[in-house]
């Protein structure tokens, strides 16, 4: 059979392999995966053969699924297809882990399947382990991998929370022994001892004694607080969480009580899209204006009317920048749109329209002056989109008669994005000289030039943990850096010179003149006389100055302009 004729679909949405996975018939899967069936499509509930193959628990056939993709594939395809997510944001090692199947478990954890992937609730592999497993063989080898321990869930319950309410001792052990925190509290405020069924127990005991021990040494471990569940309100798909530090909790060593509300949860709506107020902004929707395809192969070819304003489809199979993108001069990239004639399913030119699909968290920074932070929750191939610049689109007249210029990202052609009343995750993307993601204009839902999407994708491989940054740009700095300087703490970071003394500020001018492109830096020809120049939401940050001059108006620079 040919390939297009081995993975049709049934009614239900299978394809045959997953079919003989079902029903075990190890024969049939070699046969289908020898006859190069595609073994990631996903069928009823996002599920794909091997997550069907991890619920049934067949060991023979899970191997056989993992080591022919792997063998006709490359690592990072390797990597998706045993990471993939079903509609609940299961792995297929979370089916194994819920299941008891250790063995497949153990399995997926040798192949590299990632043990920190966050499910829609934000649940680990280890949540689930803990919830449903009498016996500590999975726990053991999950713990032994070097899972996080103390990821919290949009309950803001972490492992030991779900140990205690069922009173397991040996799992209580087993956990806090490999650095599972005490002193983490759920959203109902209750510390894993407070879930403790009965406080006479054996686990009440062990917990208690635990804790006590751990009184003497209260830095051993770096302690977290959720501030939300999810910032997204339900918008997203993953929910997006804000924790904070524990290093400026009041009570901590040496932290007094003003000092521990230095950092403010910002007050801004959560929105997915931009949006416009101003009735001035006027985007160009014209269907007649816009390059429509009718493609019926999924729009990888030249034929492609979209991909062809793009110059070629940039996007991998698997939804990533392809490696021959330029990421210092970044294409403008023409997605596929809602009146193309393709089938959006099949369709390979839609990335960022899918919206955010990595598990990203909102943090406090270490140093409070750079307020809060983004990072991913799991490793993120080079090429990934990780999310859009959104907020209110406004013209420079507007953005220059607006106090905090710390949200806006200029578009060019006298307009920018303001993210500090309406935004998403992205307003909190700080800035890095060696940054890992870059902007990238994009447009599908019209075609009008001046108002492309800003999409960050990865232009690195970044960590699970690691902070998300992109690079604000020389023009941003030139005038920020006479109030504060860089804290991206990076070997070659270039602005971390210490900014003017407030003396020399009083009298010192900005214009659109010494700092170059006006479509970078705005001046505000109001001589207002005092001006708030850094974000709002780091009180302590925020620098009042008096200045004799025009206020500037910083846009954070856009690198992709032409
Ligand atoms: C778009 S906001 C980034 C999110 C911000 N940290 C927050 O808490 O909302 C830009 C502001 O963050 C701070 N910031 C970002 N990157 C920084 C860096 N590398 N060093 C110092 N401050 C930084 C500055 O106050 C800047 O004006």
């Amino acid at each position: 059979a040919t390939p297009d004729v081995i993975n049709i679909l049934d009614r239900e949405l299978r394809t045959a392999v997953m079919c003989a996975v079902k029903e075990e018939k190890c024969d049939l899967v070699n046969l289908f995966a020898q006859s190069r069936a595609d073994l990631a499509i996903k069928g009823p509930d996002g599920r794909t053969v091997l997550h069907i193959a991890a619920q049934t628990g067949n060991l023979e056939i899970t191997q056989l699924l993992v080591f022919s993709y792997k063998a006709s594939k490359n690592i990072s395809n390797f990597l998706s297809f045993i990471n993939a997510q079903d509609d609940g944001g299961w792995t297929a090692m979370v089916w194994a882990a819920e299941l008891g199947h250790t063995g497949i478990v153990s399995l997926l954890l040798q192949q590299g399947a990632d043990p920190n992937i966050c499910d829609n609730d934000n649940n680990t592999v280890l949540h689930w382990a803990a919830l449903h497993n009498n016996d500590l063989d999975t726990i053991t080898i999950l713990l032994q991998a070097g899972i996080n321990c103390n990821i919290q869930n949009i309950e803001g319950e972490t492992p030991l929370h779900i140990a205690c309410h069922h009173s397991s001792t040996r799992l209580c052990i087993a956990l806090i022994a490999n650095g599972a925190d005490l002193l983490l509290r759920n959203r109902s405020d209750e510390l894993p001892y407070d879930c403790i069924p009965n406080e006479d127990s054996e686990c009440a005991r062990t917990v208690g004694f635990n804790m006590q021990m751990r009184a003497f040494h209260p830095r051993d471990f770096q302690r977290t607080r959720i501030v939300c569940g999810d910032i997204s309100n339900g918008r997203e798909l993953r929910p997006i969480q804000a924790l904070r530090n524990d290093i400026n909790f009041e009570g901590s060593e040496g932290v007094s009580a003003d000092e521990s509300d230095q950092i403010m949860w910002p007050d801004f709506r959560y929105i997915t899209d931009t949006i416009i107020l101003q009735n001035s902004v006027q985007i160009d929707k014209r269907v007649s204006q816009m390059r429509i395809c009718t493609c019926m192969d999924g729009c990888s070819t030249d034929q492609c009317q979209c991909t062809g304003a793009s110059v070629q489809c940039w996007y991998t199979a698997e939804g990533r920048l392809c490696s021959d993108f330029n990421y210092d001069d970044p294409a403008l990239i023409f997605e596929c749109n809602d009146v193309c004639g393709c089938n959006k399913l099949s369709c390979k030119n839609r990335v960022v329209q899918n919206g955010v699909r990595i598990p990203l968290q909102v943090i406090e920074c270490e140093d409070s002056f750079k307020g809060w932070g983004v990072r991913s929750l799991i490793p993120v191939p080079k090429g990934s989109f990780v999310a859009g610049y959104v907020g209110e689109i406004l013209t420079d007249l507007e953005a220059d008669r607006r106090m905090d210029d710390s949200y806006f990202f200029d578009l060019g052609h006298n307009h920018c994005i303001d993210a500090n009343y309406y935004g998403n995750v992205s307003r909190f993307f700080n800035h890095s000289c060696e940054p890992n993601i870059i902007p990238v204009r994009v447009f599908y839902e019209h075609q009008d030039y001046r108002f492309p999407k800003i999409a960050f994708f990865t232009c690195r491989e970044i960590e699970a943990g690691e902070e998300i940054c992109f690079d604000y740009g020389d023009k941003f700095w030139l005038v920020k850096n006479r109030y504060f300087s860089c804290k991206c703490l990076t070997p070659s970071c270039r602005y971390s010179h210490k900014p003017l003394e407030n003396g020399e500020l009083a009298t010192d001018s900005v214009t659109a003149s010494n700092v170059g492109n006006i479509n970078d830096v705005t001046t505000n020809n109001s001589a207002t006389p005092t001006a708030v120049v850094s974000s709002t939401l780091v009180n302590s940050a925020a620098t009042t100055v008096t200045m004799t001059t025009s206020t500037p108006v910083i846009h954070l620079v856009d690198q992709t302009q032409p």
